[in-house]
């Protein structure tokens, strides 16, 4: 048969380009995205491409190329809903802020309000795709729902999780590793896991397409998450250890990289990693873990984050430190505030906790990012409800240009690894600050050596 209408449920860093992408490699289909969110649809429906709500390379060309031939933004949900044969879940999944599992669990409350939307609408057979990450055997609550509450119409339920990375989204989607589906082992699942299939091998290799069952691609997609998140937390544990004895832990890095049992990617020592997934996604396997009752696999995957927290700690412990145990009324330069270049995200990044910690000190933050906003910014930092708004406010300093932000600083810090700090002037930099000088490189961008040749006190992490 083949699909001709596909919906998605959510406008946001999955939905909007992952649909993007199958809308630009797919013109036989036709794929509308809908979200509640007006301001957000609002943005992608804008006349200029470049105000589309997410920032991402090469992202705004293609929705330029397909936006109104066959992808479409929109909130009307019950519409499209109606018309799609495959409709793709790709609501927040968020750690739970109440209830039983509040801090752990995902809450799962945007994730029930799609499948009674779809059941209450439905009036054909649909395939649903869980595009969101769950936890594993959601599937089996979603059909309850859409069987117990629907029209009659028949459903079959599709595990789809995203694998792509904010920053290289565009590149991800269009060479991924894989695609990992997973669906009932019924023909009718099989039939609905083929038809999925079908519209990715628009692209992307067949042997690169994996199907299983569907708790398999739910656990996968956590457990990816977890590992490469161990990974991190494993390098920065060692940061520490190589501060203490002499060894540089980008060396140790690279060595321990060329090993092809370990390979080279993701050892890179940093302030500690953000981003919405990975602290979330592990939390939700650790609670998981613990509603089984296995309390040594939730304690293992647990460390992960005890670690992540103790190195956004340590760096801004170190600084006020270095600073000579007082960073009252000084200001602090952050070049950076997204969790990782080339994109305009903020969720979870180390800059949020570095700063609020600092900001417990008196501290003046003086930001600036290529792509983060005063607004945003500030909606960070309330949101962890250390003070009130207007002392928030009060400490933080905004700049559109990173010499102004560095002005008359006592300390710079690297929080995000964008390309531009590289290229800065660093002499002009240094002449227009405090002296002593001080650099702290929280993602090891910088040279140590051109650094210091201009009198900069660097201190970078794991060396
Ligand atoms: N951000 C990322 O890089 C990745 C995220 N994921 C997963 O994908 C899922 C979505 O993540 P993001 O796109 O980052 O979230 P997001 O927060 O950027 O977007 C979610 C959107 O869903 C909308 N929404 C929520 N409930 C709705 C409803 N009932 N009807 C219509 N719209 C609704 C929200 O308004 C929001 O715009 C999460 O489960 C996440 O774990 C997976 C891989 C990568
Ligand atoms: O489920 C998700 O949301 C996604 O989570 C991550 O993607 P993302 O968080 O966008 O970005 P990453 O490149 O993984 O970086 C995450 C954080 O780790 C940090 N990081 C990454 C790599 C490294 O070596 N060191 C390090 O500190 C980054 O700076 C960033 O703060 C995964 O890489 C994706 O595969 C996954 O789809």
């Amino acid at each position: 048969m083949g699909i001709t209408k596909i919906c998605c449920i959510g406008a946001g860093y999955v939905g909007g380009p992952t649909m993007a992408i199958i809308a630009q490699k797919c013109p036989h289909i036709q794929v509308t995205v809908v979200d509640l969110n007006e301001e957000r649809i609002a943005a992608w429906n804008d006349a200029d491409v470049n105000n589309i709500p997410i920032y991402e390379p090469g992202l705004s060309e293609i929705v330029k190329e397909a936006r109104g031939r066959n992808l479409f933004f929109s909130t009307e949900v019950d519409k499209a809903i109606d018309e799609a044969e495959m409709i793709f879940i790709s609501v927040n999944t968020p750690t739970k802020t109440y209830g039983k599992g509040k801090g752990m669990a995902a809450d799962l409350k945007y994730i029930e309000l799609c499948a009674r939307q779809i059941a209450k609408v439905a009036k054909s057979d649909k395939i649903v795709v869980e595009k969101s990450t769950l936890p594993v055997r959601t599937a089996e609550a979603i059909k309850s729902i859409l069987d117990n509450t629907g029209n009659g119409v028949k459903f079959q339920i599709l595990s789809n999780p995203e694998f792509l990375a904010e920053g290289t989204a565009v590149q991800d989607l269009l060479n991924p590793d894989r695609i990992l589906i997973g669906g009932d082992t019924s023909d009718e699942g099989e039939k609905a896991i083929q038809e999925l299939v079908a519209v990715y091998a628009n692209w992307v290799p067949v042997n690169q397409i994996l199907t299983t069952n569907v708790w398999s691609s739910e656990l996968s997609k956590l457990t990816a998450n977890a590992f490469l998140a161990q990974r991190i937390s494993s390098i920065n544990a060692l940061s520490e250890l190589c501060e203490k004895t002499g060894a540089d832990v980008n060396e140790v890095a690279r060595a321990i990289g060329m090993d092809s049992r370990i390979g080279p990617k993701f050892l890179k020592a940093s302030v500690g990693f953000g981003g919405s997934c990975f602290q979330k996604d592990i939390l939700n396997l650790v609670y998981i873990a613990k509603s089984y009752g296995l309390n040594e696999v939730a304690d293992y995957w647990e460390q992960v984050i005890i670690m992540n927290d103790h190195q956004k700690r340590r760096f801004s412990n170190n600084i006020v430190k270095t600073l000579y145990n007082t960073v009252s009324d000084k200001k602090i330069a952050f070049l950076g505030w997204a969790f990782k270049k080339d994109t305009n995200d903020t969720r979870e990044s180390a800059a949020i906790y570095v700063a609020d910690d600092l900001i417990s000190e008196n501290a003046k933050i003086a930001v600036y990012d290529p792509k983060v906003s005063r607004k945003k910014v500030l909606a960070d930092l309330d949101y962890l409800q250390s003070r009130t708004a207007d002392e928030n406010v009060n400490s933080i300093l905004s700049f559109d240009n990173p010499y102004e932000a560095c002005n008359k600083a006592h300390a710079v810090a690297i929080l995000t690894e964008w390309d531009e700090f590289v290229t800065y002037d660093w002499q002009k930099i240094y002449d227009s600050m405090q002296k002593p000088a001080f650099v702290f490189d929280g993602r090891n961008i910088l040279d140590k050596t051109v650094l210091e040749k201009i009198g900069f006190v660097y201190q970078a992490i794991g060396s």
